[in-house]
């Protein structure tokens, strides 16, 4: 709960004099909740660019901080359960309801289902903020939808809600862990489960995806060590040389990360840029490549490892902006040996057969970091990936051009969705005769569990990372 009577907005009860500090709202953790649930709904903002620059502003922190930080994501990671359970509470299908209301009924339903908050004081509080946010005659209606919601737990009502698992065990999974349908199905089958045979890895998947993720950290290579980290109050992570997992806390103040030596890089992201590094290679290997460098983390750990090696790294991004972040989190590499360049890697200008090793990182449906960008599985649909493929695989096919003869290739995507991992390596490999894949799990012996070969495919709820996807290329 809110402690009000420490906010800095809370009002002066003596006439006469304002008080010193900014006039705000009562409840400043659920108002700013509030904001940032319907700007994801009605403009497509990113909850965890958004949430962050609220709370600063408002001068948030501590449990005011805490409380809109769970609330805010909680609402949202759990927002296909509550949908189900609101539609069973309005007389209307809940779609029609207005996206200014939605926001307020999410969280009501989260208050009610999913903390510890006494129900009287979720709906009180709620509606007190919705009078605020959508007026007397919409809170009327909110009260009253929020009042059925009360009337069961979490678990009678997805008794009542769910699908029965054995007509339907997809749509009783996407009820009961809050998932669309489809990516319940697209999940299913990159594990290679079968909905006849009930779907339990899946449905352990699909719960990872509603917890909450370490904050990991990556010591970039030749400028901070894991030590210096643990010294900040971080732990040595469990796979990667170069991770350190930090346990709470904002990663933005520690010094290592305020200099630029260290950043927040999820453990998956360090392994498969880390595999790349690992293939042996024949002759000179001082030419790397990163072709979609944006924002920057794995060229950030590429450039300072092939400065230790004595060579250098050309990360290219087609996006100005984007490179920008780059060139921030390469600055001062090792030996300086990163460049950046604003440049279509599917139309570059750079010469075929002019890299060693060559990371083609490729935009993608993100279903690999649901647990990390809460709102992203509402805002795919079954649709993109198919759409990425032509992309996908136009960048795969210049990242082979872009190797010499004996080179090597790294394509990773931050999705395990069939189309655009296994299935974009095999269909530009069957149009060529210059390439071979290479088995990675031999480059990642500190990670058990990584697929049967040849690809790598990491999973939150097998390795606590995203579910990142590896595929190593050797060049002909
Ligand atoms: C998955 S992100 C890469 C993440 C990055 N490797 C990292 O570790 O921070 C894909 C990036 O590719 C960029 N991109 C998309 N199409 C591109 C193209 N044709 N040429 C170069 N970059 C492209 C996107 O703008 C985006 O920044």
């Amino acid at each position: 709960m809110t402690d009000s009577s420490r906010s800095p907005y809370r009002p002066t009860r003596r006439g006469g004099r304002r008080p010193a500090v900014q006039q705000g709202p009562k409840d400043p953790a659920r108002r700013a909740a509030y904001d940032v649930l319907r700007a994801v709904e009605t403009r497509d903002a990113y909850s965890n660019l958004l949430l962050p620059p609220t709370l600063r502003e408002r001068g948030l922190s501590g449990r005011d901080a805490a409380l809109a930080t769970e609330l805010t994501y909680g609402t949202l990671r759990r927002q296909g359960t509550y949908d189900a359970i609101l539609d069973a509470c309005v007389d209307r299908s809940i779609r029609s309801v207005d996206a200014e209301v939605l926001p307020v009924l999410r969280l009501g339903a989260h208050q009610l289902l999913s903390t510890s908050i006494p129900p009287h004081a979720a709906v009180s509080a709620t509606i007190d903020l919705a009078r605020k946010v959508i007026g007397h005659h919409r809170s009327r209606f909110a009260n009253a939808v929020l009042r059925k919601v009360s009337a069961r737990g979490l678990d009678e009502w997805l008794a009542v809600v769910a699908p029965d698992r054995g007509d339907d065990v997809v749509g009783n999974l996407a009820v009961m862990h809050s998932h669309p349908r489809w990516v319940v199905q697209a999940l299913a089958e990159a594990l290679g489960e079968d909905p006849a045979d009930g779907l339990a890895e899946t449905e352990r998947l699909l719960a990872a995806h509603n917890e909450r993720p370490l904050v990991t950290l990556v010591a970039k290579p030749g400028r901070a060590a894991v030590a210096d980290l643990v010294e900040e109050g971080a732990s040595p992570a469990r796979y990667s040389p170069y991770a350190a997992y930090l346990p709470e806390g904002d990663p933005g103040l520690l010094r290592p990360v305020r200099q630029g030596r260290a950043g927040v890089q999820d453990e998956a992201s360090q392994l498969v840029a880390l595999a790349l590094t690992r293939v042996p290679v024949e002759g000179p290997d001082t030419r790397w490549l990163d072709m979609c460098a944006g924002p920057g983390g794995k060229a950030a750990l590429l450039g300072g490892l092939a400065g230790q090696r004595g060579g250098r790294l050309l990360a290219a991004e087609v996006q100005p902006a984007r490179a920008g972040l780059v060139a921030n989190a390469v600055q001062r590499s090792v030996r300086d040996a990163a460049r950046v360049v604003v440049a279509d890697s599917t139309a570059p200008a750079w010469r075929d057969g002019a890299f060693d090793r060559v990371l083609v990182d490729v935009p993608c449906t993100g279903l690999g970091a649901l647990r990390r960008r809460p709102e992203s599985r509402w805002r795919r649909t079954a649709g993109t990936a198919a759409e990425l493929g032509p992309l996908q695989r136009s960048l795969m096919g210049r990242a082979l051009d872009a190797a010499r003869p004996g080179g090597v290739v790294a394509y990773v995507t931050c999705s395990p969705h069939l189309a655009e991992t296994r299935g974009v390596v095999t269909a530009v490999l069957a149009g060529r005769d210059d390439a071979e894949l290479v088995d990675a799990a031999p480059h990642l012996p500190e990670v058990p569990d990584s697929g049967s070969g040849p690809f790598a495919q990491f999973w939150p709820h097998r390795h606590g990372t995203d579910a990142m996807f590896l595929a190593l290329v050797r060049k002909r």
